[in-house]
């Protein structure tokens, strides 16, 4: 008979196994990783590099490049939009592509800044939406467009809704496609889709523990409606870090399942479950990590004597997630990847790694086009866009935002005088990083980018530098210029 291990030694192997999750990746793992990785993805360009104890890792070209070119693009490991965007800009919760219409996006965005009460931004009282167009199938929001004098603040509304049940079609539409919206397969209605595909791979690597629907693999709805609602109301890096933990899970309970599908193993134990996790874990364990609480820069307005209690505040935020987190989809065999060690280093992961999720509206692409329409069709439309461009304000092309995990480009160090930027070409309209050369790159350089705004001053650089851990010493910098 197996002796069954007693409190203190489950407490120890606990321990035990939650420092391997940590433990910094040697450079020769490092090298074979992202070797394996880059060759997977067909990147031949560049290759991952262990440089020194300070620094870590760096990526380095291994052909020349020239100003403009393409040098990496790649597919996030997870990713999740802001809640506040999400009103914004609708978009495929895996590939983060817009989906839908021109009219159900405009019509969202009307939607929720009425809900919320909020002014919708019309020039003086000239919102009147114009004559009937034959654009306008609906009889309601027809009604609206007919009536003279109507101003698009009491007609919003209804313009929204027709909008959204497509009984409003605006002018040359139809030349802007989109995928069709997909639901999730759990049934929850927080999270949609471009295809069967996407939501078929989001729902198998994450979104079945983190769903809300009738659906959902979750073992508490109660507790993951509270921690979702917790990450909107404090920080919703908690929700991108719930995926990592997700993930993590599901892929170490498949490699469990394949085990145990291939041959019966006539034993299996804690240190099965232990590698089974690290296996799981490892393209995490590659991303660069520091405790959340303790790496986080002190905000400007605090004070030495305010730092016990701003790093304390933090972690006691970061341990009411994890507890909400561990009544939604606690698996007691992985507890490893639930302590609060392990979380607050993934959300510190998230929080140094400086990776944007952007993609540009293609609302913004459709009043382009309107506005360089021949004159006479280009006024005809605006009597239909217009006042929906008015209503919608500046912010009417706002592209969708986020926080991704990106596996290369998270190992990019940074520069004032980087070599490389993160810029979205017109085919880029989904979620992938996409970096482009700023100059001509030799072999053999380091590929670098700014984390921050690098036509700041020296020490506003400097400042917001701090953030991320580390004092530059580009040459700019040298020259405190
Ligand atoms: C996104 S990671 C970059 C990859 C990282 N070097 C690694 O080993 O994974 C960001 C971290 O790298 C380090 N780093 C990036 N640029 C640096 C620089 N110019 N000088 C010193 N450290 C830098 C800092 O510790 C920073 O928090």
């Amino acid at each position: 008979m197996t002796p069954v291990p007693g409190h203190e030694a489950i407490d120890e192997m606990h321990a035990v196994t939650v420092a391997r999750l940590l433990v910094e990746p040697t450079p020769e793992t490092t090298r074979v990783y992202y070797a394996k990785l880059l060759e997977a993805q067909n990147h031949s360009g560049v290759v991952v590099r262990y440089i020194d104890s300070s620094i870590g890792k760096g990526v380095f070209a291994t052909k020349n490049y020239d100003v403009d070119e393409l040098v990496l693009k790649e597919h996030m490991l997870v990713g999740a939009q802001h809640s506040q965007n999400k009103a914004d800009a609708f978009v495929c919760s895996f590939c983060f592509r817009f989906i839908g219409s021109i009219e159900l996006q405009i019509g969202r965005r009307l939607l929720s800044a009425e809900n919320e009460g909020r002014e919708l931004s019309v020039e003086g009282k000239e919102g009147y939406l114009g004559p009937t167009s034959s654009c306008c199938h609906d009889s309601k929001a027809a009604k609206c467009l007919e009536k003279d004098g109507e101003y698009i603040r009491g007609l919003s509304s209804d313009a929204a809704e027709a909008l959204l049940n497509s009984s409003l079609r605006l002018p040359f539409t139809e030349l802007f496609t989109f995928s069709p919206v997909i639901s999730c397969m759990g049934g929850c209605e927080d999270e949609f889709y471009c295809s069967e595909v996407c939501a078929k791979a989001a729902w198998d690597s994450h979104h079945s523990l983190l769903c809300t629907g009738p659906g959902s693999l979750c073992k508490d709805k109660d507790s993951l409606v509270k921690f979702i609602d917790h990450a909107n109301e404090s920080n919703d890096i908690f929700l991108v870090a719930a995926k990592v933990v997700s993930s993590t899970l599901l892929k170490a309970l498949k490699l469990k399942q394949a085990e145990f599908s291939s041959h019966l193993p006539t034993t299996y134990s804690a240190e099965d479950s232990t590698r089974e996790l690290l296996q799981a874990w490892q393209p995490f364990s590659m991303g660069f990590k520091r405790l959340w609480w303790n790496s986080v820069a002190l905000p400007p307005d605090l004070g030495p004597n305010d730092e016990v209690d701003f790093r304390n505040q933090l972690k006691e935020l970061a341990s009411q997630s994890l507890k909400l987190l561990k009544g939604a989809i606690f698996h007691a065999e992985y507890a490893a990847l639930f302590s609060l060690q392990v979380y607050g280093h993934i959300i510190g992961m998230f929080e140094l790694n400086n990776l944007d999720l952007v993609v540009a509206s293609p609302v913004e692409d459709y009043f382009i086009y309107i506005d360089e329409l021949p004159m006479v069709q280009k006024m005809e439309a605006e009597t239909i866009t217009r006042p929906l461009l008015d209503a919608l304000g500046d912010d009417y092309n706002t592209p969708c935002q986020g926080t991704a995990f990106f596996p290369i480009q998270s190992c990019l160090n940074h520069s004032c005088l980087p070599n490389m930027k993160a810029f979205k070409r017109d085919e880029d309209t989904d979620g992938q990083a996409v970096l482009l050369a700023t100059r001509q790159i030799q072999v053999g350089e380091e590929l670098t980018i700014s984390y921050i705004d690098e036509d700041a001053s020296w020490e506003e650089r400097k400042a917001m530098l701090e953030d991320y851990g580390f004092l530059c010493d580009c040459q700019k910098c040298a020259e405190k210029s």
